[in-house]
C-alpha cells in the first residue's frame, strides 16, 4: 500500500523487528514500600533510575478498571471525525491549553511521526471539566489525579537518595505542570518504514500506559553485567505503569540519574498510548542540587529556566537526547 513520501523515514532512523530484543525485567511492586521490603524496593527504583532511565510498577493507585477505560476513551475520541477532533486544533481550541494535533513539531521533521494526539494541559479542575473533551476528561482527571501520590513518592525516593533536602514548596515547583497527552497510531501498512514518535527524552518523570500492542523501544547503555546495550523492546505488561524519567532528573542530580531516550515502532493494527508529564513550573530554575555540586566539586549542567529549556525542547524535532544539550555546562 502506499505511503506519503513525508512519512518515510531516514534508513537510520527506521525500526527493524526482525532481531528485537526485550526487556523483560518485572514490574516494581509499589505497595511494597509500605511493609518490610521498602529499602528493596527504594533500591530498586533508584537503581533503575541510576542506569536505566525508566521502569514498569504495579500497584500503583491507578485502578486496573480505570487504565482500561483510559484506552477506551482514547479510542473514542480518535474516531471522531476530523472536523469534531479538529474543534481542538490550535488557534479554534476554547483552551490554548489543550491541543490536537499531527506528528511533533510538523515543521521542522525531515519526516513525519506516524501519530495523532491530544495534549490536555492542567490548570483546575474546573477548565478540565470544562475545555477537555467530553469523550476522555473524566478518565483523564482521574488518571492525573491518582497518579499523583505515586509520582511524588518516587520523585522524594530519587532526591533523598541524592542526599538533598527539599522545601515542599521546591518539590510542587519541580512537578507543577501536569499534562494528559493521548497519543494514537493509525494502522500503518509498512511499518518498517515509519516511526510512531521518534527517538528523544521526556522533560520531568512521565507515567506511560501503554496497550497490548507493544512498539515502545527504550535506549540502553551496554550493563555491569556486560549486556550489549542499544535499543530493547519494554513489552507491555497487563496492569502496569512505565515510569520514564525526564533529562530534569539527569541535571538535578549532576549526571547520577539517566533521562532515557525512547522511540515507538507503528504497527498494522492501530496503538494507543497516554501519557501523564509531570514536569517543572515554567518559572522553576533546574540545575545541578547545590549539595551535589559541593560534593562532586564540577557542574555537569548549568542552571536553566524551565520555560527556556521547553522552548527549546519544542523548536526541534525529536533528535535523541539532544534537548539536553541546552543545560549542559560549557
Ligand atoms: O506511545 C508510547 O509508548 C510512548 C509515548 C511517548 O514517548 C511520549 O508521548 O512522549
Ligand atoms: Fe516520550
Amino acid at each position: 500500500m502506499f505511503i506519503s513520501h513525508r512519512y518515510i523515514q531516514p534508513e537510520e532512523e527506521r525500526i527493524k523487528k526482525v532481531g528485537t530484543r526485550r526487556h523483560n525485567v518485572p514490574p516494581i511492586d509499589l505497595s511494597k514500600l509500605k511493609g518490610p521490603d521498602q529499602k528493596k524496593v527504594v533500591d530498586e527504583i533508584v537503581r533503575a533510575v541510576e542506569t536505566l532511565g525508566f521502569f514498569q510498577v504495579l500497584n500503583h493507585g491507578v485502578p486496573l478498571e480505570l487504565l482500561e477505560s483510559l484506552k477506551n476513551s482514547a479510542h473514542k475520541f480518535f474516531s471522531l471525525s476530523p472536523e469534531e477532533k479538529c474543534l481542538f486544533c490550535p488557534g479554534v481550541s476554547p483552551s490554548s491549553k489543550v491541543k490536537y494535533g499531527t506528528s511533533f513539531v510538523p515543521e521542522k521533521e525531515k519526516a513525519l511521526e506516524w501519530k495523532d494526539y491530544i495534549s490536555m494541559g492542567y490548570t483546575t479542575e474546573e477548565d478540565a471539566l470544562r475545555y477537555w473533551p467530553n469523550q476522555c476528561k473524566e478518565v483523564a482527571l482521574d488518571y492525573l489525579k491518582l497518579s499523583t501520590k505515586m509520582v511524588r513518592e518516587i520523585v522524594e525516593i530519587l532526591i533523598e537518595n541524592l542526599g538533598a533536602k527539599l522545601e515542599e514548596s521546591r518539590i510542587e515547583g519541580l512537578l507543577g505542570t501536569k499534562l494528559v497527552n493521548m497519543n494514537y497510531y493509525p494502522p500503518c501498512p509498512n511499518p518498517d518504514l515509519t516511526v510512531g514518535i521518534g527517538r528523544h527524552s521526556d522533560t520531568g518523570i512521565t507515567v506511560l500506559l501503554q496497550d497490548h500492542i507493544g512498539g515502545l523501544y527504550v535506549k540502553l547503555d551496554e550493563d555491569d553485567n556486560n549486556n550489549h546495550g542499544g535499543w530493547f523492546e519494554i513489552p507491555p505488561f497487563s496492569g502496569a505503569l512505565v515510569i520514564i524519567i525526564g533529562d530534569i532528573f539527569q541535571i538535578l542530580s549532576n549526571g547520577k540519574y539517566k533521562s532515557v531516550e525512547h522511540r515507538v515502532r507503528t504497527s498494522t493494527e492501530s496503538r494507543v498510548s497516554i501519557a501523564l508529564f509531570n514536569s517543572p513550573k515554567s518559572t522553576e530554575k533546574i540545575g545541578p542540587l547545590e549539595n551535589l555540586l559541593k560534593k562532586d566539586g564540577v557542574a555537569y549542567y548549568r542552571e536553566v529556566v524551565f520555560q527556556d529549556y521547553i522552548n527549546n525542547y519544542f523548536a526541534n524535532a525529536h533528535y535523541g537526547k539532544n534537548s539536553l544539550d541546552f543545560a549542559k555546562s560549557t
